[in-house]
């Protein structure tokens, strides 16, 4: 069967609904000279005409069949667990690993959802890299060929037997069997890097940590819940630094969507991490979603909401959006400095915002209260981790052309 889900040229929804009579003329024309071998190929395999594109048809497999896939790539401990949870969130049903598999799957399933860690492609285990000193983040320690043949597999909607690497012993384990989820989310060191791979992903989200901000939450992780020394923590970062820059950082430039996490400038040296400068950058123009915007679309807009409709104690909320450029990309960006005191009155924020592609007012704020012992949730990470969760539906729903039932 044939696809054009994972290309740019992916049908537009507006476009595949348009009934023929309100077409333009010629492209009319062309459909009729097209349709009998058309017609021919949807009986054959039951697939539906998505687009009349200059004198051939494009057609996609029937809606039922899709299976979309995100990526989302970032360093380890830059909170892509967190993340992970909200957008799945947003989907329904518990996130679970496989039902009586290996207790230390990485892999979480829910009612639409699979999330596949992309370390079980590690070819390398922890002795591996050992004897050959690569670190985890080294090209030559994943498997990218089968990493491409098992995504691909998923995305025809075949299971896979994926390998297993166990963080707990530092081996790779039997593997396990994944069914083709609705929406496959590969999350990882390496979603972006091998173009084959890259190509199956249908939105791209990256995790931008600044190292600041990184160091103290891996603090905050490593030495409080895992026993691990400050002098070890400044090791491994230092030590995956240079692989972390060649081959991790470069794949933000191939994303759709970026979170980039800065210390404050509300307070000059504010180093803990405990208020946080988000930004959340949006590519433009692209078919499968739309970006947010702040009062007026394509403006540069510096708001301070503080005030009688929303309470902040020190050192308050300064809100930006605007347009920009990224690696030589158009992008809006929206910004959030500082942090919420009352999460419910998250509401007056988001009757601001606009294209967020929430179903129904206040969902933002919603989602943001149910998931509010999540970290970042007084803050920009947390706001807008959860818009790139509703963009997520959104692009789901553009592609299936199937609409998701807000939980
Ligand atoms: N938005 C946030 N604000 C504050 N702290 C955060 C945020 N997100 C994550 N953290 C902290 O950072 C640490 C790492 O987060 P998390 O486990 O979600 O990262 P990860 O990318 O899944 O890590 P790994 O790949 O190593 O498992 C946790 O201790 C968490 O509390
Ligand atoms: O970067 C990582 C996860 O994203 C890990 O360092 C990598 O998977 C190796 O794991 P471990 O340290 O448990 O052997």
């Amino acid at each position: 069967m044939q696809s054009v889900a994972g290309t740019k040229s992916a049908v537009a929804p507006a476009m595949a609904a348009r009934p023929l009579a309100a077409r333009p003329k010629a492209v009319a024309a062309q459909a009729a000279i097209a349709r009998p071998s058309f017609a021919k190929r949807v009986a054959q395999r039951g697939l539906k005409a998505s687009r009349v594109e200059s004198q051939r048809v494009v057609v996609v497999r029937a809606a039922d069949d899709k299976v979309v896939v995100i990526g989302l790539a970032a360093d380890s401990g830059c909170g892509k667990s967190t993340f992970m949870r909200r957008v799945t969130g947003i989907f329904g049903g518990e996130p679970k690993p496989p039902a009586g598999g290996n207790p230390d799957s990485n892999t979480l399933i829910s009612d639409m959802t699979t999330v596949i860690c992309l370390d079980d492609y590690h070819s390398l285990d922890r002795n591996g890299r050992k004897e050959k000193a690569v670190t985890a983040l080294a090209p030559e320690a994943q498997h990218f060929d089968l990493m491409y043949e098992q995504v691909k597999a998923l995305k025809e909607g075949k299971a896979v037997q994926k390998p297993i690497y166990n963080h707990v012993t530092g081996l790779l384990d039997p593997p396990e069997e994944i069914k083709a989820p609705k929406i496959l989310i590969i999350e990882g060191l390496h979603p972006f890097y091998d173009d084959r791979v890259n190509d199956l992903v249908d939105f791209r989200i990256y995790l931008d940590i600044s190292d600041e901000i990184k160091f103290a939450w891996k603090i905050q992780r490593d030495m409080a819940e895992r026993g691990h020394s400050l002098e070890s923590i400044k090791a491994s970062i230092e030590a995956r630094k240079p692989d972390f820059d060649a081959y991790i950082d470069p794949q933000k430039k191939k994303a759709d969507m970026i979170i980039q996490v800065l210390p404050t400038q509300l307070v000059p040296d504010e180093k803990e991490g405990k208020i946080l400068r988000v930004r959340l950058i949006m590519k433009d123009g692209k078919k499968l979603f739309d970006p947010v915007y702040l009062f007026d679309q394509g403006s540069t807009v510096s708001w301070i909401p503080c005030g009688r409709k929303l309470t902040c104690s020190f050192p308050g909320i300064k809100m930006f959006y605007g347009p920009d450029t990224y690696y030589g990309e158009e992008v809006s960006v929206l910004e959030m400095d500082g942090q919420f005191d009352k999460l419910e009155e998250l509401i007056y924020m988001e009757s601001h915002l606009s294209n967020t592609s929430a179903k129904f007012y206040g969902e933002i704020t919603q989602q943001m209260l149910k998931n509010a012992s999540f970290p970042g949730s007084n803050n920009g990470t947390g706001l807008f981790q959860t818009i790139v969760g509703l963009k997520v539906r959104e692009v789901y729903e553009r592609i299936t052309e199937k609409e998701v039932v807000p939980v």
